[in-house]
């Protein structure tokens, strides 16, 4: 149902790239919400004190979920966008590098955060991003997206490191 909604933009942002494109998933009121449920309800009943979604789309998917399951909101930013004292993890994506920060203030030692994005492909964001709310104390269990690119295994990498992602549908190929 999800996968439908989504539209695939081939050799974007480099030749080679089928770019998983969310926005039309986004703009479809029944979709949008559909996909906000599932993730809510996936949730309903594990403890989480907090949701933790990575710059820029993975806010629109973390904010909406966050505010459903009742939750605070924690941004994990690109490089240089947070104002107050971060720390940060640099990462490889499927067509460049980056680096995320978190605020140091964002987590308390021990609390649950559930980890958002909008898609999952090699894991390097994704990793990085749970990496930043290990250091600072913060336990992270389970990971959410509502796109997974199986053959660039970004899940396998998740589980490796003790997490346990949930995604809303998958596309093969790059
Ligand atoms: O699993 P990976 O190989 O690390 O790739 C997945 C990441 O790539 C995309 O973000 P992008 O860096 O393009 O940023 P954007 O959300 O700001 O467009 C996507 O939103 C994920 O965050
Ligand atoms: N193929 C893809 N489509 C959309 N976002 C992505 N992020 C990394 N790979 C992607």
């Amino acid at each position: 149902m999800f996968a439908s909604t989504i539209r695939t933009i081939a050799d974007y942002p480099k030749p080679g790239i089928q770019f998983r494109d969310i926005t039309t998933l986004l703009k479809d009121r029944v979709a949008f919400n559909a996909m906000v449920d599932a993730l809510a309800l996936h949730y309903a009943n594990v403890r989480l004190d907090k949701v933790a979604a990575i710059e820029s789309r993975g806010f629109i998917i973390g904010a909406a979920l966050a505010s459903k399951l009742e939750l605070g909101f924690v941004p994990v930013r690109k490089r240089g966008k947070l104002p107050a004292e971060t720390v940060m993890q640099p990462y490889k994506l499927e067509y460049g590098e980056d680096a995320l920060e978190i605020h140091v203030d964002a987590v308390t030692e021990g609390e649950q955060l559930l980890l958002v994005d909008d898609l999952i492909a090699t894991g390097g964001t994704a990793m990085a991003a749970m990496t930043l709310v290990r250091r600072l104390g913060g336990v992270v269990e389970h990971a959410a997206f509502v796109v997974d690119l199986p053959a660039l295994g970004g899940l396998q990498q998740l589980q490796s490191a003790g997490v346990k992602p949930f995604v809303l549908c998958q596309f093969d190929g790059h």
